[in-house]
């Protein structure tokens, strides 16, 4: 069973403590955690199940004994960044007792892991490679092939450009100075390739990026900043594409919190962001009889179409107004199996119908619809803004006698569609085999 020693004291080391702490359970991995004073042991909460707790100051020798005692697979230095002296001696101790040292730091780098994670590709899937430095990362990618999301900003795009066929294959997302383009196009980069923003990226935006250029690689740095390196993770995750972290040199070599979680999770297995039993939101999925009810979807566009399209399985009257159809929507109005009115929307069209789904591309137009319900006590769902909806229109799939609903909770519309999809793929195959 895997052992870790946390030199903890600070704020990082007690996230890091309660986080392992919560998700360690069942893992079987023992944590010790030293602290050099007695108000470092207060900091830290009491009774962290799966967590030994160390109190007092140790010398580079005592650390030394300490770990050769317990052979420790890893060893995190979350001290002070001031305190050199103590990191120092853990550095050194672990030298001595041959325990692998990681310094977790606010703001840098992160060599000592890219090195040895770099090697360390058994176990998972590999969605997830650490490198030292750009070049590495470079090299990797050379004996590659794919598009690449480069997210690396643009000062060091110079080392990829060592990459075969970088003109076609990297796509550099920098930020949008024309003295940054000029760089860029200096170095061989072309319109097509360029994407030029200014974060924060949502895990939405970063997933839509990697899917319009249909990349297999992102590669990211260990900018030790909170916020953007989950989302990225997440969208990687999501899209299939696989995740390349860099280190950066800093005054003192050490890795982010975020990169520390990530790389804990896929050396060990450790889930650390499954948090506390999370609340499930307000979102209860009932199951309501609509069979002969009314339902007016205002717009025949894409979204409008789906949804209709949706809505004829389940034995209700569909009315669509909208300006202009879809010809699939107009086909089934030729068809009589809904009635379409071509016309714009006025205020008059939903009084005394029973459900309405606002799905026009004009949010003033939505807006419109949604007052109107409202004043009219008619449930409503408006497709451009999930707050305005008394209900939502969730991933439907109904099959094999089973009719399911999914939604993530309106946090996360790729996700939502991509669990339809997978349990869509599952009642195909696996409920026979569970039987
Ligand atoms: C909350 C919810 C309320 C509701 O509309 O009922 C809602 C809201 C919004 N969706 C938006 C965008 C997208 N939604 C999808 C896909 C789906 N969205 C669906 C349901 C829901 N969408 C409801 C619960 C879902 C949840 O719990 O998350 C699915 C499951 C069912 C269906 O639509 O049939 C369907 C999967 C269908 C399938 O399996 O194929 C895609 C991808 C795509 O279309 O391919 C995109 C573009 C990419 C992106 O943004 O992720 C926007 C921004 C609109 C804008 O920018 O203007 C809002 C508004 C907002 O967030 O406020
Ligand atoms: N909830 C979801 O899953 C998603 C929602 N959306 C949102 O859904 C909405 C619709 O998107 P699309 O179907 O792609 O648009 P679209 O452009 O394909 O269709 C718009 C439809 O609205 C109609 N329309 C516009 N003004 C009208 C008016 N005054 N009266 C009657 N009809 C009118 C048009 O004739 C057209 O049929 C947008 O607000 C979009 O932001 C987009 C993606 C996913």
């Amino acid at each position: 069973m895997p052992k870790l020693l946390i030199f903890a004291g600070t704020t990082e080391g007690r996230t890091l403590l309660e986080a392992l702490s919560r998700s360690i359970r069942e893992s079987g991995i023992h944590i010790y955690a030293c602290v050099a004073t007695e108000y470092g042991r207060a900091v830290i909460p009491s009774g962290l199940e799966h967590i030994t707790l160390r109190t007092g100051r140790m010398t580079e020798e005592e650390m030394t004994l300490f770990m050769a005692e317990h052979q420790f697979d890893l060893v995190i230095d979350t001290t002070h960044p001031y305190a050199r002296l103590v990191s120092e001696n853990i550095r050194a101790a672990c030298t001595r007792s041959g325990c692998e040292y990681i310094r977790l730091l606010r703001m840098c780098s992160m060599p000592e892991v890219g090195e040895k994670a770099e090697g360390q590709k058994q176990g998972s899937d590999e969605s997830c490679l650490f490198f030292k430095d750009h070049e590495s990362a470079a090299e990797y990618l050379n004996h590659t092939s794919g598009n690449v999301l480069l997210t690396i900003g643009s000062k060091e795009l110079v080392k990829y450009t060592e990459v075969k066929g970088y003109r076609q294959r990297l796509f550099p997302r920098v930020l949008p100075m024309p003295e940054v383009l000029e760089g860029c196009y200096e170095l061989g980069f072309s319109g097509k390739q360029l994407i030029c923003m200014q974060g924060p990226f949502s895990t939405e935006l970063n997933t839509a990026f990697i899917r319009q250029i249909q990349a297999k690689y992102l590669v990211t740095k260990d900018s030790g900043e909170v916020g953007g390196f989950f989302e990225k993770q997440a969208a990687a995750q999501l899209t299939g594409a696989k995740l390349l972290v860099i280190g950066r040199i800093g005054e003192e070599e050490g890795i982010s919190l975020e990169v520390l979680m990530a790389f804990l999770e896929k050396t060990y297995g450790i889930a650390l962001r499954s948090e506390e039993p999370r609340n499930l939101g307000s979102w209860f999925p009932l199951f309501t009889n609509i069979s002969g009810k009314e339902i007016v979807v205002v717009g025949a566009g894409r979204i409008a179409k789906r949804r209709i399209q949706t809505l004829l399985h389940f034995n209700c009257r569909v009315r669509v107004i909208a300006v202009s159809a879809l010809d699939e929507v107009a086909a089934l109005a030729d068809q009589s199996k809904i009635k379409l009115q071509l016309k714009t929307f006025h205020p008059g069209d939903i009084v005394g119908t029973d459900y309405v789904l606002a799905a026009t591309d004009s949010r003033e137009v939505n807006q419109e619809i949604y007052e109107q319900c409202r004043e009219n006590g008619i449930p409503v769902n408006v497709a451009n803004e999930k707050e305005k909806s008394d209900f939502y229109f969730p991933g439907i799939i109904r099959k094999k006698g089973v009719t399911v609903g999914v939604t993530a909770e309106g946090k996360n519309h790729a996700l939502a569609k991509k669990a339809t999809r997978a349990i869509a793929r599952w009642l195909d195959t696996g409920l026979e085999e569970d039987e």
